[in-house]
């Protein structure tokens, strides 16, 4: 009964193309109704939800008596003919020739209505619903963009360590791990061997899952996520800048091209991302953000640095991704560069996003000179021995060059409009939280 079938995915049968012809579709029972000798089946595949009546003058007896009864999510398969049904899920539905049930459901534990906590904890059956599919499709599609724009720019792609020695962004949040007889740490980012790979390849580019021991829950941080990062000899922030306009600029364009139901189906206002396809991306130094918050009346001084709440209060500045530059050294990491016309401020960009998600990039001109780096390491604390390596950058031949982090799930967050990064993710992990 099963062999040589064409198996069509749902989303493509539901069309008056298919009308009066024989359609075989596979999937989950979603919901199920039986009506005098009818079974009303909606079937649930990767691509949408189709009707499908199975009638027991054409199928049996037998099979519409166990659908009275199956438990949802049990996986069936069918063949047809399809029918125009303005009152079935798409408008079409199947009346099936043959009905089969391939794995039996019992009491499937998400009916609706339930906790967060418990529905993370059935995350690896959660992720089956409407919403976080057509999430995960969004995800995709912003990982072969940010993949296309590099390769189609002539970046190299790099695969950089994650088992590290060192921190990168601050030893608070590093996750240690066994090493054989020594303590290893779970890469914060692939940025220092980035930039020690553009002394061969000069422009680099890497797709890792990045680690971060955040002590805190919030909406936007993650203990593991997705890092899209990028680093280039010869570049200064400017250039560096101009790519991390453009990375982003490419990524929504394609989302708004090739993702458009899924928008639809998460209920998406375009407006803004429609306004964002175009770099350049407005730009404003540290100092007029603080007097923009200031004035805003949010109680804050030069010199603090800007949290969730800050970025959210000048997000509502913009209508589109803009970028902060020129950060209080104090605030920034040791291997920023301090800009040679005032030496109080590093040479860092973040680019946040609009509609109150603040910061998805943060970036920098690197320190490329050996004694200033140095002089950074010791002052922010840290070992230059756990820096050798790094240091010698600075030794051979060092060259002014650029880089920055894109955070995958920060960006998902914004486009397809979420309200928390757990749902950017098919497993998030974050304080509290490492199973499913
Ligand atoms: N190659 C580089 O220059 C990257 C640089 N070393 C770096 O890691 N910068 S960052 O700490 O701002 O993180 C970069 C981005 O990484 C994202 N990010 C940063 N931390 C998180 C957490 N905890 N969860 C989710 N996303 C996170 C966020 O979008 C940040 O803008
Ligand atoms: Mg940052």
């Amino acid at each position: 009964m099963v062999e040589n079938v064409v198996w069509y995915h749902i989303e493509d049968v539901l069309s008056d193309d298919f009308i009066g012809k024989k359609v075989c579709v596979r999937g989950w029972i979603y919901r199920r109704s039986v009506v005098g000798g009818k079974a009303f089946v909606r079937v649930r595949g990767s691509t949408g939800i189709i009707q499908v009546v199975v009638d027991r003058e054409k199928c049996g007896e037998e099979i519409v008596r166990i659908l009275k009864d199956i438990g949802l999510e049990a996986s069936v398969m069918t063949c047809g003919e399809l029918v125009k049904q303005p009152r079935a899920p798409g408008g079409y539905e199947v009346h099936a020739d043959w009905f089969r049930i391939v794995g039996y459901s019992r009491d499937f534990p998400i009916k609706g209505g339930e906790g967060i906590d418990y529905l993370l904890d059935n995350r690896h059956l959660w992720i089956r619903s409407r919403k976080l599919t057509e999430i995960m499709k969004i995800k995709h599609s912003v990982l072969k963009a940010g993949r296309e724009y590099f390769v189609e720019n002539d970046w190299w792609e790099v695969t950089p360590p994650i088992l590290t020695a060192s921190a990168v962004e601050g030893g608070a949040t590093l996750f240690p791990v066994k090493y054989f007889d020594k303590t290893a740490y779970l890469s914060q980012s692939a940025q220092l061997y980035l930039e020690a790979l553009i002394y061969s390849l000069e422009k680099v580019w890497s797709l890792t899952t990045s680690f971060r021991a955040e002590k805190s829950r919030t909406r936007r941080h993650l203990a593991e996520y997705w890092h899209l990062e990028a680093e280039a000899a010869w570049y200064n922030m400017e250039d560096m800048m101009r790519v991390a306009e453009e990375l982003v600029a490419y990524i929504v364009q394609y989302i708004l091209e090739h993702n458009k139901r899924q928008l639809e189906i998460l209920g998406r206002d375009l407006k803004i991302l429609k306004n964002s396809v175009e770099p350049p991306y407005p730009r404003i130094r540290y100092d007029e953000a603080i007097e923009i918050l200031q004035k805003k009346g949010v109680n804050i001084e030069w010199g603090d640095d800007l949290g969730a709440d800050e970025e959210r209060v000048l997000t509502m500045e913009f209508d589109k991704p803009f970028f902060i530059t020129h950060f209080p050294k104090e605030i920034k990491s040791f291997y920023m560069k301090l800009d040679p016309e005032n030496e109080k401020l590093a040479l860092g960009f973040d680019l946040l996003a609009p509609e109150g998600y603040g910061e998805i990039i943060g970036g920098s001109e690197r320190e490329d000179d050996y004694n200033k780096l140095l002089n950074r390491i010791i002052e922010q604390g840290y070992d230059p021995e756990d820096y050798k390596w790094y240091l010698d950058l600075r030794k051979y031949g060092s060259v002014p060059h650029s880089g920055f982090g894109l955070g995958i799930e920060r960006l998902v967050m914004w486009i397809a409009g979420l309200d928390h990064i757990r749902d950017a993710t098919p497993f998030p992990r974050f304080r509290g939280r490492i199973y499913p």
